[in-house]
């Protein structure tokens, strides 16, 4: 079995090193443990997973520290991921109750009709590297919920944070059977999708892979797949007094996490008139943010990008950009050499031909200009993706357009495209999600609808078409 390592990357210094694991191995296991974790009652598991919250609350700072070395996030922001992590057992039972209660339906005299939800049995989940415990826990807090075993496997990048984000399920007394820890890369998360003895798939990640995903499921419609992928998202900022609130919004939505989250905005979409005076606002902020290692006095706004090899493709695309007609207001920068550390950087992309339709997950913002709003909106939706999206106005009326015709599954007025809420659902259209949307929704394809219709003693009686006896 190949060695994994797991490397801080505002440092390089080797955090974690281990072998990948067994995929038949942790399936069986998970299988073998699922039916009695099912036949608890709902009340046992709910109480487990409170438990489960206040191991993680226990190991607050303990698991912050972790997340902030293998990720290169700012430890305050590491911090916040955990206080999602605690938050989600909350949220998930609500939700639980809320979408998938027990319910009594009409039914013809003398029979009953009950509504209830049952488990899908041993469920994968893939997880991503830039919320290596919130996202992922955001799957196995409502599937464990519900009733069904996991096999999880971490992003081979932060194969640390998943460890230990596993071994607060079983200290909080989840049976070990029922949460698994798969260690791999794409080679162990494809023998794990491909699996027979799954359920089904929860993913979050790319949309390159997501789609690899959705063929391999192609012929198995008896398992289920929920895709959380990637965006290409816009926020246009159009008729607003505020320019300086306004470059606030657009900075927090393209470079918190160094980009690197789903929801960050790629383009910005500005009113012409507007476009100068923007761009000098926020030029003057960047100039001011803090970019370094996650612990650093004073904090940083931002850490590095997970690896050298991503901020070498992503410097790449910045100067395919510009070979392809970008103008760069902003370089991106790499301040500290050999590492990951990028300076935020800007591109105008007005007059570009051809715009890639590509998600670049960094601290890129590309902008293009417009004079007319129905425009606007075109060039938001000129993307195959459609996650979050964001208008910047004062207008009522204009916000009732965008919301009307923009393809996203989040659509946000004056606030950022990015931190979204957990009480809601999460997810997108086209090419970041396959309408499974998670989050508050994730109670629906953890637990599938079964009509039980009852009545006490068997009464049937045939009252037409039959001869006289
Ligand atoms: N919509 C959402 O909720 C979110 C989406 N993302 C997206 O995730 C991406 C960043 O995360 P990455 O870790 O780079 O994603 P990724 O797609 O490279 O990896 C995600 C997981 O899939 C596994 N994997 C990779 N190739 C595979 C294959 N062929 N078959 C099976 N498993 C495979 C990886 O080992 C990892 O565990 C970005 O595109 C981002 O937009 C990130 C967070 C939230
Ligand atoms: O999954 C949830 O509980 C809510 C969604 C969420 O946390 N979204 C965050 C991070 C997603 C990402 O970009 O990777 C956000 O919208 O910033």
């Amino acid at each position: 079995m190949p060695e994994l390592i797991s490397e801080e990357p505002a440092t390089g210094a080797i955090l974690w090193r281990g072998r990948a694991g067994d995929v038949d191995a942790e399936v069986a296991t998970a299988r073998a443990g699922w039916a009695g974790w099912a036949a608890r009652p709902l009340a046992f598991r709910v109480e487990t997973l409170r438990r489960f919250a206040n191991v993680v609350r226990q190991r607050h700072e303990a698991f912050a520290d972790l997340i902030a070395r293998e990720t290169g996030k700012p430890l305050w922001e590491a911090r916040s991921e955990v206080d999602s992590v605690v938050a989600k057992v909350d949220i998930s039972v609500t939700a639980y109750a809320d979408r998938t209660a027990q319910r009594r339906l009409d039914s013809p005299m003398g029979s009953r009709m009950a509504l209830r939800h049952k488990p899908h049995g041993v469920l994968a989940v893939l997880g991503p590297y830039n919320f290596p415990a919130h996202l992922p826990n955001g799957h196995i807090v409502p599937a464990l919920l519900a009733g069904n075993a996991v096999v999880f496997k971490p992003s081979e990048k932060t194969l640390a944070t998943g460890a230990f984000l596993v071994e607060c399920f079983h200290a909080a007394g989840v049976p070990e059977a029922c949460v698994r820890l798969l260690i791999g890369g794409p080679a162990e998360g494809k023998a794990l999708a491909s699996h027979r003895g799954i359920d089904g798939l929860l993913f979050t990640g790319s949309s390159r892979t997501g789609l690899a995903l959705n063929r391999l499921f192609a012929d198995r419609p008896e398992k289920i797949l929920a895709l959380e992928m990637g965006g290409n998202n816009p926020i246009v900022v159009w008729d607003t007094p505020d320019l300086h609130t306004a470059a606030v919004l657009v900075i927090q939505s393209a470079f918190t996490s160094a980009g690197q989250r789903c929801t960050a905005a790629r383009r910005l979409i500005v009113q012409e008139r507007l476009a100068d005076p923007l761009i000098e606002a926020m030029d003057a902020v960047m100039r001011r943010l803090i970019v370094g290692e996650p612990h650093a006095d004073p904090a940083p706004f931002m850490g590095p990008v997970i690896d050298n090899e991503t901020a070498e493709l992503l410097t790449e695309s910045f100067l395919a950009l510009m070979m392809g007609g970008g103008r760069p207001i902003r370089h991106l920068e790499r301040p500290v050499e050999g590492r990951p550390f990028l300076l935020p950087a800007m591109i105008d992309v007005t007059d570009m031909a051809e715009r890639p339709d590509v998600e670049l997950f960094g601290p890129i913002l590309q902008i293009t200009r417009r004079e007319d709003f129905d425009d606007a909106i075109e060039e938001a939706n000129a993307t195959r993706y459609g996650l979050s999206a964001s208008l910047v106005s004062q207008t009522p009326a204009l916000y009732d357009r965008f919301w009307a015709n923009v393809r996203a599954g989040i659509v946000n007025w004056n606030r950022p495209t990015n931190g979204a809420s957990s009480k809601a659902p999460f997810g997108g259209v086209g090419w970041s999600g396959n309408h499974r949307p998670g989050a508050y929704y994730a109670a629906d394809y953890c637990a599938f609808p079964v009509v039980s219709n009852e009545a006490d003693a068997a009464r049937a009686s045939i009252g037409i078409g039959l001869r006289e006896a």
